[in-house]
């Protein structure tokens, strides 16, 4: 590794906003998915990206890892055009960020653990063998997998233990950046409350920015710091989920107040009253709440 290289991996991104999306449009054929479309995400935040079912949230996240190129615009990662980058061209930015894809895509040939090594071998192929099966190993364990996961393959694993081996894949290179599409998709309430937990913890511990997208309320609930809505091929608002449920759109208020809206809504609250139930009133709230609501909409 030259020492020019060396030194870029241990400095981090300082600046306000490692991602910059400027004046996005993307079309195919006839189709324009986003239109002018501007988002800043701040560093150190788990934004939520929300948006009906072909909003274009997906082609977002590729357009941003330099998987689409966009029709017209400009799109900044750690200050650095991705856009006037050539796909194959070294600018020092790809090795920064983590992806978890729909699904996990993960090889199902290879164990976890050789899937993590994939990219460690990738970008850093001078690596000794021993070193990078060690280095898979713990992210593995970081993902909060047990041990014995790092010699199972794919089709060995629940869904809940597959998007944990995809993450731990997302987070081999130490990323800055973690992209998450749909991560709780398809997990059982119990399995999507936890991998929110283990997002949420990571992010902390490992100083990461989170692009995550979801249609899952009680993860935008939980752990989203700010929640950027995708409607007429625009980012229509980025704010917290309070803020976006005052919002007269009536996408954000079907989206947000309707009755999946408020059932998650509920579920925080109660989370929140149940770590103070010493308080009377809180008790009092907890059992006026925990109720199942009338025609409730289950998510
Ligand atoms: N490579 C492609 N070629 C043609 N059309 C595409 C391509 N990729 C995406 N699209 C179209 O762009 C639109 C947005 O797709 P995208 O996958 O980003 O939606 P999404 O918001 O992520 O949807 P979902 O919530 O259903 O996953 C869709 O109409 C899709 O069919």
């Amino acid at each position: 590794m030259s020492a020019a290289k060396q030194t870029h991996k241990h400095e981090r991104y300082k600046g306000e906003y490692p991602i910059v999306v400027e004046g996005l449009t993307n079309r195919f054929g006839p189709i324009t998915v986003h239109e002018n479309l501007d988002l800043k995400v701040r560093r150190g935040e788990i934004l939520g990206v929300v948006g009906g079912s072909g909003s274009g949230k997906s082609v977002l996240m590729r357009s941003i890892i330099g998987l689409q190129r966009p029709n017209e615009g400009d799109i900044r990662v750690f200050d650095k055009s991705i856009i006037q980058a050539q796909p194959d061209e070294e600018i020092g930015v790809r090795d920064r960020w983590g992806v978890l894809f729909q699904g996990g895509a993960l090889f199902s040939t290879l164990t976890v653990g050789e899937n993590v090594e994939v990219p460690l071998k990738q970008f850093y192929p001078e690596i000794h063998e021993t070193l990078r099966k060690e280095i898979a190993r713990y992210k593995v364990l970081l993902s909060g997998l047990p041990e014995e996961a790092v010699r199972k393959y794919p089709s060995e694993l629940s869904g809940g233990m597959k998007k944990r081996a995809g993450l731990a894949r997302a987070l081999a290179l130490d990323p800055e950046l973690l992209f998450l599409d749909e991560p709780t998709a398809g997990l059982d309430p119990i399995g999507a409350a936890a991998f929110d937990r283990l997002t949420r913890e990571l992010k902390e511990t490992l100083g990461l920015t989170v692009f995550l997208i979801t249609h899952d309320l009680d993860t935008l609930h939980e752990i989203c710091d700010r929640v950027a809505v995708i409607a007429d091929r625009k980012i229509i608002a980025v704010d917290t989920v309070p803020k976006l449920m005052e919002l007269d759109h009536p996408w954000i208020q079907e989206y947000f107040n309707g009755p999946r809206g408020r059932a998650a809504l509920t579920a925080q609250a109660l989370d929140e009253l149940r770590k103070h139930m010493d308080l009377p009133i809180a008790q009092h709230a907890v059992k006026a709440l925990d109720k199942p609501p009338a025609g409730k909409d289950k998510a």
